[in-house]
């Protein structure tokens, strides 16, 4: 039974406990953020406990339960990358590994973070400076950090939180540089929490915005010749023996694959999250604020009924539609990955690593800058933090650099593309999210045949200039690449290209998978329908957006283009009835979504005022510094210094 003494009636008939109240996060100093998060942390574990909430476990994660109620409770206050630290565990411990470490980081024992990124190199992984160097005497490593450069800096969990860690080093043994490997390392004593001989640890500092990621302590690490048993080597896919002789075992590498594609389905999944709860509020708002319009005293317009308003916040619902989607299909995909490398089918795992990269960087890139929108679209109102928008963009936002930054993923898309070109020019078919490229026949040549605005709510008709178009860009990358005597050195000339090519790409996978999800069942009356809708602003706002694409590359005229546009303004015009609606179907509590302008009841300007008055500024009347500074000035008491 829960304690009702600490429990209190949310505006909506659920109730919660007083330790998850975030409404004053952002007014709080960092330490006492810090403090707060570790209390709203624990205390989640806790009811998981008291609960039995504690099974199943999902595939790489803590229990289920503990994610959600996470997610949905504590929010944008973060403890620790556990998530992380135990797929780490699970990709690249053995058996034996496994089951040693990972109960213990489940039942939070230990708390572990993933420590690859340097001061000195991030996306560069190979140049990482680290050594984990085999000493054959003691049976140990010897965990070094030679320069400056090489502290461990950014880990989430690291400077205060985390008792172990992942650490990425070069492995060095019989005198020979191995490469990169993971190593799992105790930081902190267990039994006071203080870093381990030869350890130097903090936080690295203040983050941008209030709130948001500063509840997370990203951390710096050094070793000073720290030894670990050679036993906590992850030793999956190479081992060092006893004597110190490095093997390579049998497992193949590409089992780290399904890591990796978990992972990133787990970032397109949040990416849907955040933006649905960024476009809920705006809205929401947008439904309730009204400005100009009134006629002979009557009510103004609700921004909402603004066509501009809605040329703005519709592709954004839209959007967040279509990655909930494609996150849905990317979850498939990781359970086929798996059934795959269990039958030791590796042929698809280059477009999956592809697919999946292009993904993470293209909805993540898409949902920070929507975040941002959707602030402006709430006008003054949406900076203010009560509004919950601020903290919603600066936690979401390094979503971008994190799990590789959104450039470099998209150039390891666009390196793909070209091998995909070069090998369908040999006649190999291509699988996947590359079929369409199989059809280059007719692809390079086709013209679109939609003659009026109503054609281009034919799917066939989309998804046929999207195949187009990225085909296209793909292949003149390709030839404009064979015209420069190094392969390389064309690659890095026309990197600007290949970026849009890979984006071009990635959005026909998206385009594609929502066109998909509609030919199934979809339950509940009238759902099919609001849906075809958005899924055609989805396509039809990036056609009219990337026109120069189209355009360029031949597969769309001028008019075509216009009468794409003139159909966009007919389907928001039919979406507005449905807006409030659309929104509220992504069922979030008030709590989760901390906005005071997204309430569900609307009653926004009460909530508003209420809440100013909660600002630490507001404590007193007169405000501190009036004596010592104000009151001088004002009274020109102030000694000025002679000119
Ligand atoms: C909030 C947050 C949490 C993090 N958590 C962790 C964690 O838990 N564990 C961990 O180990 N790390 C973590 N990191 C670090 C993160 O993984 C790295 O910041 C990320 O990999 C990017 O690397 P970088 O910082 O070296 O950027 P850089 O690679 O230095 O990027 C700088 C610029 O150079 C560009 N660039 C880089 N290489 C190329 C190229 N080949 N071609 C063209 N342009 C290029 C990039 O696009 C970018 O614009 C975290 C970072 C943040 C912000």
């Amino acid at each position: 039974m829960p304690c009702f003494s600490c429990w209190k009636l949310d505006t909506q008939p659920i109730v919660r406990p007083m330790v998850f109240r975030k409404d004053t996060r952002t007014m709080l100093s960092r330490k006492e953020l810090f403090k707060d998060t570790l209390k709203k942390a624990a205390h989640a574990w806790k009811r998981i406990v008291e609960l039995r909430l504690t099974g199943p476990e999902d595939a790489q994660h803590k229990p289920q339960a503990f994610s959600t109620i996470y997610l949905f409770y504590v929010g944008g206050s973060k403890l620790a990358e556990a998530g992380m630290f135990v797929p780490a565990i699970k990709g690249q411990g053995t058996e034996e590994q496994q089951k040693k470490w990972l109960p213990m980081a489940y039942k939070f024992q230990i708390i572990g973070c993933y420590a690859q990124t340097e001061l000195g190199h991030g996306s560069n992984v190979q140049g990482l400076e680290t050594t984990a160097t085999f000493d054959p005497s003691t049976d140990e490593f010897v965990m070094h950090s030679p320069t400056l450069t090489s502290s461990k800096w950014w880990p989430g969990g690291l400077g205060k939180a985390s008792t172990h860690a992942v650490v990425y080093a070069r492995l060095i043994t019989e005198g020979k540089d191995y490469g990169i490997h993971g190593f799992i390392v105790q930081l902190r004593s267990l039994d006071d929490h203080s870093p381990l001989p030869g350890i130097t640890l903090g936080d690295i500092g203040g983050k941008f915005g209030s709130g948001a990621y500063n509840s997370m302590d990203n951390g710096v690490l050094r070793f000073d010749h720290v030894r670990i048993p050679r036993d906590q080597m992850l030793m999956r896919l190479s081992q060092v023996t006893r004597e110190g002789k490095y093997v390579h075992s049998d497992v193949p590498k590409q089992l780290l694959y399904g890591t990796m594609v978990y992972v990133r389905q787990t970032i397109v999944a949040d990416a849907s999250k955040a933006l649905s709860r960024a476009v809920c509020i705006a809205v929401r708002y947008s439904a309730i604020r009204k400005q100009f319009g009134s006629q002979a005293g009557g009510p103004e317009t609700q921004v909402l009924n603004y066509k501009t308003q809605q040329s703005r916040l519709f592709p954004l619902l839209a959007s967040a539609y279509a990655y909930r989607f494609v996150g849905q299909w990317l979850k498939w995909l990781y359970t086929d990955v798996t059934q795959k490398l269990e039958a030791k089918d590796y042929s698809t795992l280059p477009e999956a690593h592809a697919c999946t990269a292009g993904l993470k960087s293209v909805t993540t890139s898409a949902t920070a800058d929507a975040i941002e929108e959707c602030r402006k679209l709430c006008g003054g109102h949406g900076y203010l933090n009560s509004s919950g928008l601020p903290e919603l963009f600066a936690v979401y936002v390094p979503a971008c650099t994190y799990e590789g930054d959104n450039v470099v993923l998209l150039l390891q898309v666009a390196r793909f593309l070209m091998k995909t070109v070069a090998q369908v020019a040999t006649g190999k078919q291509p699988v996947g999210t590359i079929a369409y490229m199989g059809n280059i026949q007719h692809l390079m040549q086709c013209k679109s045949a939609v003659n009026t605005a109503e054609d281009w709510l034919n799917p066939a008709a989309i998804k046929e200039v999207f195949e187009a178009r990225a085909l296209r860009m793909a292949v003149n990358c390709a030839q404009n690449i064979s015209k420069v005597p190094s392969q390389e050195e064309g690659f890095s000339e026309l990197s600007p290209d290949l970026l849009e090519a890979a984006v071009a790409h990635v959005q026909l996978i998206i385009v594609t998978k929502f066109i998909e999800k509609l030919q199934e069942d979809i339950p509940g009356p009238g759902v099919k329908e609001q849906l075809q809708k958005l899924c055609s602003i989805y396509a039809l706002h990036l056609l009219h957006k990337h026109l120069g694409d189209f355009l360029s590359t031949g597969c769309v005229t001028a008019r075509q283009g216009a009468l794409a546009n003139e159909q966009l303004g007919k389907l928001y015009a039919q979406v507005r009835p449905n807006a409030v609606a659309l929104v509220d179907a992504f069922d979030y509590t008030d709590h989760y979504l901390g906005s005071v302008l997204g309430r569900y009841d609307g009653d926004v300007y009460p909530a508003l005022y209420e809440e100013a008055w909660k600002d630490p500024l507001n404590e007193t009347v007169v405000p501190d510094g009036y004596q010592e500074h104000l009151r001088p000035l004002l009274k020109q008491q102030l000694k000025l210094s002679r000119l």
